[in-house]
This record gives C-alpha cells, sequence and structure tokens, in this order.
C-alpha cells in the first residue's frame, strides 16, 4: 500500500471518529454564532453548479452527482437559517435544463418531487427553522405529477413565516421579468373603480343645493314659484343623489348660489378612468416580479469556478449585491466555503455603514 493512500485512510478515519465529527460540529456552532453577531445578508442566491462534473471526476452517475448536490444544499440551508438568513434563492432547474436528455431532465424532476417532499415532512429542516417553500418559475412546464408534489409542498410549510426557501423551477429572469411587464399592463388595462361618495363628492353638493332650493321655493309667493317648478312627474328626491326623477331639472339657488346645474335623471354611468402609465416606477415592477415583498438580493454565491449570470436574480441584483465565484465544485460547497464570503460580506457592509454615517455627520455640520 503507498504512503499516500495510508496517508488518505488515516485522515478519514480520523474525521469520522464520534470525538472528531463532535469537535467539528461544536466549532461550527461556534462560527455560526458569531457570524450571527454581525450584519447578516437577509437574501442569498446560489447557482448550484458543478454536480456533473464532480459525479465525473468521482466516477458516479451523474444523477448521484445531483443527489450529492442535494446534500450540500440541505447543509447550507441550515447554515443559512441558522446565521439569521431570512430567505434562500436556488437555482434548481433553468428552463434551458429542458435542452439536456430526457434522462437527466426526468431525473431531475424526480428528484425535486421527492426531495420537496422531504424537505417539508415534519420535523425537518424547513420546520426547525420555520421557512416555507415558494416555487418560482413557469408552471406550464411542470408536469402534472410533479406539480402535485410540489403543490403539496408548498401547502405543508406555508404557515411557517420565520424563513423562505425559494426554488427556482423552471425559472429565467428574462422569463420573470416578462412576466411581470405583463402582469403589470394587465393591472394597468383595468378600468380603476370609481372613489366611494364622500360627504364633499359633486353628488352630494347637488343634493344639499337641491334641498335648500326646494325650502327656498316652499317660502316664495305662488306666482313666483311656478316658473321654478320641477313638471310633473318629476318631483324631486332629496334623499338619494343618484335618484333625480325622470327628464332634466334646472335647479336655482337664488340666495346663497347664482349656478345653474344641469342634473340628468338617468344615473350618470362615470366613464371609465384607467390608472397613469406614467405611474408605473421600477418599484411597481419589482412587485410583479416573483419575490414581490422579499428582502433585496444581498449575495449570490456561483460554485465550479464557472463566472456566468445564466439569466438568474437579475432584476433582483441591485448595486449592493455581491456576487462571488467559487472554483469549488457544488457538492463540495459547505460552512468552510461559506464562511469567508459571509466574512468578507460583512466587513463591506460595516464600510458601507460606516461611510453612510460619515456622510450623516457632514451633512449635519
Ligand atoms: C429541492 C430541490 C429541487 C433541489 C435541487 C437539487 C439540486 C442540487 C439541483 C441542481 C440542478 C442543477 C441543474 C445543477 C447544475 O449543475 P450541473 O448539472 O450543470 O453540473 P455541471 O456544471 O458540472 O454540468
Amino acid at each position: 500500500m503507498s504512503s499516500s493512500l495510508h496517508l488518505s485512510q488515516i485522515r478519514k478515519w480520523f474525521s469520522h471518529s464520534p470525538p472528531v465529527e463532535w469537535a467539528i460540529q461544536q466549532l461550527r456552532e461556534l462560527l455560526i454564532g458569531a457570524l450571527r453577531q454581525g450584519p447578516v445578508p437577509q437574501h442569498v442566491a446560489f447557482v448550484m453548479d458543478g454536480n456533473r462534473r464532480f459525479a465525473r471526476n468521482h466516477h458516479i452517475e451523474t444523477v448521484e452527482g445531483h443527489n450529492l448536490g442535494f446534500e450540500a444544499l440541505a447543509r447550507i440551508l441550515e447554515v443559512c437559517y441558522k446565521s439569521g438568513v431570512k430567505v434562500v434563492t436556488i437555482y434548481a432547474f433553468s428552463i434551458e435544463n429542458f435542452k439536456r436528455s430526457k434522462y437527466e431532465v426526468d431525473a431531475l424532476m424526480d428528484m425535486a418531487k421527492v426531495k420537496l417532499s422531504q424537505l417539508a415532512q415534519h420535523g425537518d429542516l424547513l420546520e426547525r427553522y420555520g421557512a416555507s417553500i415558494r416555487i418560482l418559475g413557469q408552471r406550464d412546464l411542470v408536469k402534472q405529477d410533479v406539480l402535485e408534489a410540489i403543490d403539496e409542498a408548498v401547502a405543508l410549510t406555508s404557515k411557517h413565516k420565520r424563513a423562505i426557501l425559494n426554488v427556482c423551477f423552471p425559472y429565467t429572469s428574462r422569463d420573470e421579468i416578462t412576466t411581470a411587464i405583463r402582469d403589470t399592463v394587465a393591472d394597468y388595462s383595468r378600468p380603476m373603480k370609481p372613489p366611494l361618495k364622500r360627504p364633499f363628492s359633486e353628488s352630494h353638493i347637488v343634493r344639499n343645493i337641491r334641498a335648500q332650493s326646494i325650502s327656498i321655493a316652499n317660502e316664495e309667493p305662488d306666482s313666483q314659484k311656478s316658473s321654478r317648478e320641477p313638471s310633473p312627474g318629476n318631483a324631486p328626491d332629496s334623499t338619494n343623489a343618484s335618484d333625480f326623477g325622470t327628464g332634466s331639472t334646472t335647479l336655482h339657488t337664488s340666495l346663497a348660489f347664482e349656478h345653474e346645474l344641469k342634473v340628468t335623471d338617468a344615473p350618470r354611468e362615470p366613464s371609465p378612468t384607467y390608472p397613469d402609465p406614467e405611474t408605473i416606477t421600477s418599484a411597481t415592477l419589482t412587485d410583479h416580479m416573483f419575490t414581490a415583498g422579499m428582502p433585496p438580493l444581498d449575495l449570490m454565491i456561483r460554485t465550479s469556478g464557472v463566472e456566468r449570470l445564466s439569466d438568474f436574480m437579475l432584476w433582483q441584483s441591485h448595486q449592493n449585491t455581491e456576487i462571488h465565484f467559487l472554483d469549488c465544485l457544488w457538492p463540495e460547497f459547505d460552512l468552510w466555503q461559506f464562511l469567508p464570503v459571509l466574512v468578507e460580506w460583512q466587513w463591506r457592509r460595516r464600510k458601507l455603514a460606516e461611510g453612510d454615517r460619515g456622510r450623516k455627520r457632514v451633512k449635519l455640520l
């Protein structure tokens, strides 16, 4: 047996021995506890890249690589929620992934079915951290049996309110943005509801003028009265603003008001008004994205050394979103790779906050 093989066996035995496992677990808890003391990203996104390369490198099936990828995900979710991250978004299946072999697409769909049900199980990770599952993407592209399984997982975790796991499946940002624009246009093409009648509404004023006019008319001598009386059958009903009798009536308020108000008999159908497109802002579109109402994206991590966004979280990436491309493959990703990223993020946030405080102080002087 070569000495390097001996060494790797000793290392394996050492790292799997109960006292060492216990010590590593204690160290993990200590580090996560320390992370919680600083600012913590509220929304973190992962592009879980490199499962197939990991499988190739270790001479195992591609599907096994994805399974190990899921294990890495479960570990990292625990780290995130324990540290205080509120929203985790994962790129589980891109619309582009449908171009892969049928065998692999089916395997990924089956994995989503099984793993999402597993995650939503009573007593499992999501229940422990109070996290609910949201599926972001094109439902129409997903088969019925998979849809049923994911809907069940969503329903089972819907009562959890402390954190969120967004599973992008099947997703691309361009599709999300297109959907948001389409929904916004639909909203702005719907007539607005007429405003509620308030004491100072036009009809309310007309009713008061009318009541006043009648009492004036009643006090006038008959000779003067006749020329102003409404024609028979047009008796006004001063209690209902929308019902002014039949025919057209001209009201005179000779004392207080010099104006004439033309009041039509039929209840007036107000012409529909539409929201002004000038009021559409970036916030309007944000509210129509799949991530509406969630904190802005603070941190995005892509593993496997590939430096591309692959049409992921394009709208959610703002001026302070940090993007980290790491060399390890996704199944290898764990606290030890995540920790330096989080520490760097905390350091930058502190610097940003110091800068903000400095600028505020200068303004006050
Ligand atoms: C709950 C749930 C649905 C979990 C999903 C689990 C999981 C890890 C999915 C990843 C799927 C995927 C397409 C990874 C990309 O690696 P790749 O296949 O592109 O690998 P490569 O870059 O080496 O080719």
